[in-house]
């Protein structure tokens, strides 16, 4: 079973909070009234059923979705107000720079036919690195972190495994060291075996670096594996949250309830 780290959950200030953010497209209510709070160095679990709200939440997290209504706060130094406030280019340089994040879909967080090192090393780039030596080194530190295996790293993803193009797409993510990493069914679609060594990477980056991490899965499994503490979702709604263990151990709400034992 998981132990619960206690120190880890007992933080003064939240580095990220998000009121009352709501999303409707069309006639669809995406999201509605979800808020949500993660403190330094803490795992925050998403689970719900498929059109649930998950991804429609990290997107706009990672601030390529502005909702409808509410607020979102990181609290880090250079960073203030409500980041669905800020322009395309603050969005686009505080994406860069501190939030990092691995989609389920490769495709979507990289360039398949650019080199791994390459693709690394842009997210680099972006942040204003531009000495080659340093963009290698830095590519391959992050690579190796991410547990890829390095004598791949000029190959271009197109030609790796799935669970090759995570690692790539996880070094990319955490190549600057980012403040908060979403991720998206980081395992979802691999083999079960691939699945769980890229689960063993994420818990071993998260214990090693601290990382602030709010992860989305159907999969109890990989919840019950990395988070500290579990929203669920339904239909666009928060029906439960609180410490991971409490949720699994004795879920509330008549759903999360039927989740749970659909697992056992
Ligand atoms: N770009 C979009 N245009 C229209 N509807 C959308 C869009 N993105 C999401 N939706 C709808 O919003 C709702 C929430 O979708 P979302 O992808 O956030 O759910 P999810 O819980 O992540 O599901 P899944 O696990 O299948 O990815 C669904 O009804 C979905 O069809």
């Amino acid at each position: 079973m998981k132990t619960m780290d206690a120190p880890r959950l007992v933080k003064t200030r939240p580095l990220l909070t998000a009121q009352g953010l709501s999303l409707n497209y069309g006639s669809v209510q995406a999201m509605r009234n979800v808020s949500a709070t993660v403190f330094p160095g803490e795992v925050l679990g998403i689970v719900g059923e498929s059109g649930s709200g998950k991804s429609t939440f990290l997107r706009c997290l990672n601030l390529e979705e502005t909702p409808d209504t509410g607020s979102y706060t990181l609290d880090l130094p250079d960073v203030q107000g409500n980041l669905f406030d800020l322009d395309r280019y603050a969005r686009r340089m505080l994406c860069a720079t501190r939030i990092g994040i691995v989609y389920q879909n490769p495709h979507l967080g990289l360039l398949m036919q650019h080199s791994s090192s390459g693709n690394v090393a842009e997210r680099l780039l972006v942040a204003g690195e531009r000495r080659f030596n340093v963009l290698r080194d830095k590519a391959r530190g992050a690579l190796d972190a991410s547990e890829f295996p390095l004598e791949r790293m000029d190959a271009p993803p197109i030609d790796l495994s799935g669970g090759m193009q995570q690692r790539v797409q996880l070094a990319k993510a955490i190549a600057l060291e980012p403040a908060l990493l979403l991720l998206d069914e980081p395992t979802t679609g691999l083999d079960v075996s691939v699945q769980a060594l890229v689960l063993d990477t994420l818990k071993r980056l998260q214990q090693d670096r601290q990382i602030t991490m709010v992860i989305v899965s159907h999969d109890l499994g990989v919840i019950r594996t990395l988070a500290d503490r579990v929203m669920v979702m339904r239909r666009g709604e928060v029906v439960e949250a609180g410490l991971a263990d409490q949720v699994f151990q004795d879920p509330q709400h008549a759903y999360t309830q039927q989740l749970v034992h659909a697992k056992l």
